[in-house]
């Protein structure tokens, strides 16, 4: 049984097709890309997955329960996780703090400090536990928010473009981590840049226009012409 399932999901904005007619299934266990082109509707999908939005039509089914209309924190207690590019860091607050913010709403009081500290670690941020959020470098500030997404030990981790911005150094890490997660955690990942989802995905969704225009392995997916003229040729 697929742990996420999305029938035929569409939402328009003021008569604007953002979503139209998205059907896919990710596995457990699977790593999954979602790429697309500027404006192909990546945002606006997962944006209905985590319970940000809610569709116009279509379903949302997550580990068999329909969750269409689940408001988002509902969906957070049913396992799913996500980041969405630094919203959610207080910066005033140390980030251990940030973390165990994260934390408290799910686990018991005194499971919420070896949570934390098992997050950092495997976020790499142990050095940077007693720092402001706000003083940290952008690339570990993305690598808090997904620290923030594990503590919470998810079912399904959505990440939001997490190598926006970061060094190839960081991309390095980055790619370790999620290598490290896949198998344990389901990973939906929106990302821009190709040699992070070759290396990463098991398999890749691309959209263009708000529909899905295939799904396959990443070199099924470079291979294809319709995904180069949609995508891969664009500047
Ligand atoms: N809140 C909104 N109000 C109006 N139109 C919107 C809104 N959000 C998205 N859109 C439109 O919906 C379409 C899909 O946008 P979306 O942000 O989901 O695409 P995306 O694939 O995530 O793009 P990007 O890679 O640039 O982030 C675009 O045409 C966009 O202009």
């Amino acid at each position: 049984m697929s742990l996420l399932r999305v029938e035929g999901l569409s939402k328009a904005y003021d008569g604007v097709r953002a979503v139209h007619d998205v059907t896919l299934d990710v596995q457990e266990g699977e790593v999954r890309a979602l790429i697309g082109p500027n404006g192909a509707g990546k945002t606006t999908l997962v944006g209905m997955i985590a319970g940000r939005s809610f569709p116009d039509a279509g379903r949302i089914i997550f580990d068999g329960r329909d969750i269409t209309r689940l408001p988002a924190h509902r969906r957070t207690r049913l396992g799913m996780a996500y980041t969405f590019q630094i919203t959610s860091i207080f910066a005033g607050l140390a980030v251990t703090e940030n973390v165990a913010l994260a934390a408290r709403p799910l686990l018991p009081r005194t499971e919420v400090r070896p949570a934390v500290r098992a997050a950092l670690a495997r976020a790499g941020l142990q050095e940077q536990a007693d720092m402001r959020a706000g003083d940290l470098s952008y690339g570990h500030q993305r690598l808090l928010e997904i620290a923030m997404g594990l503590v919470q030990a998810p079912r399904l981790l959505i990440l939001d473009e997490p190598t926006q911005g970061l060094s190839e150094g960081e991309i390095a890490e980055f790619k370790a981590l999620v290598r490290d997660l896949a198998g344990q955690t389901t990973i939906l990942l929106i990302e821009h840049n190709m040699d992070v989802v070759m290396a990463l995905a098991g398999r890749v969704t691309v959209l263009s226009a708000g529909e899905v225009l295939m799904t396959g392995t990443p070199a099924e997916v470079r291979a294809d012409p319709g995904v180069q003229a949609a995508y891969l040729g664009m500047p």
